[in-house]
């Protein structure tokens, strides 16, 4: 079975792509929702979550306070860097229990979506990345439509923190682009029957 990794940066549309291929009845591994789910649920990333970012790092019910880590982790290298050292190799980890499982149950390929799969390493994981292309100015509008609690100085932070695109561009397998100008279906159709094959 083969793992094929998608990233794209904030705003790109990974996840409309992934669900046009989870259509398909392709398997995705979701990073962003799997590392708050660890974040939240593992005790010992908890408990060092806590000592590096404080006791703010959770509120009075014990849930993860994603605003006040953003805003720590977004606007300084330094906490990020922990921050993503500390989440990191966990999702590693719980991508690799579940691609077993998925192995088992008979799938040709699954794909495992994140923002960071250069920056993280998580590519090392993997057979083939695809990269989903959407220009800058898109991308920031289609975030701040999506989520009205960031601003445009928000996202343009985030933005900072991530591979440019050029490199994601120039490293990846394969690129979907996202840009308003190109049909999305057909390109996803496309790949998955490249990916059946391989
Ligand atoms: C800092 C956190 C709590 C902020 O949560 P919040 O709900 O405000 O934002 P959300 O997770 O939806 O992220 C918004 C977008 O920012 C980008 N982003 C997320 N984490 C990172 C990061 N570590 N570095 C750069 N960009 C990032 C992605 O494009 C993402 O979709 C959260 O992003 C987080 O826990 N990040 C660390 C884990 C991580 O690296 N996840 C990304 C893939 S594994
Ligand atoms: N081709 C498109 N036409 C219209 N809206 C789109 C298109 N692609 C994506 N969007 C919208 O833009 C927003 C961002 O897309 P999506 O959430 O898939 O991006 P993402 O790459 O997963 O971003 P993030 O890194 O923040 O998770 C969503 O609200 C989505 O519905």
């Amino acid at each position: 079975m083969k793992k094929i990794g998608i990233t794209g940066g904030i705003g790109s549309g990974k996840s409309v792509v992934c669900r046009l291929f989870q259509v398909l009845g392709v398997p995705v591994y979701d990073s962003d929702a799997r590392a708050k789910w660890v974040m939240s649920h593992d005790e010992a990333l908890r408990a060092e979550l806590q000592t590096a970012f404080g006791a703010a790092t959770f509120d009075a019910h014990g849930q993860l306070d994603r605003p006040y880590l953003a805003r720590l982790a977004f606007h300084d290298p330094a906490q990020l860097a922990r921050l993503n050292a500390l989440v990191h190799p966990h999702v590693g980890h719980d991508f690799a229990e579940w691609a077993a499982k998925q192995a088992q149950a008979g799938h040709a390929y699954v794909l495992k979506e994140a923002a960071l799969l250069y920056e993280s390493g998580a590519y090392r994981q993997l057979d083939h990345i695809i990269t989903v292309f959407a220009p800058q100015p898109i991308r920031e509008a289609r975030v701040l439509r999506r989520d009205p609690h960031r601003t445009a100085q928000d996202v343009q932070a985030i933005i900072g923190k991530q591979l440019s695109e050029e490199e994601k561009l120039q490293r990846a397998d394969f690129v979907v682009y996202n840009d308003d100008q190109q049909l999305l279906i057909p390109q996803v159709l496309r790949l998955n029957g490249a990916f059946v094959n391989l």
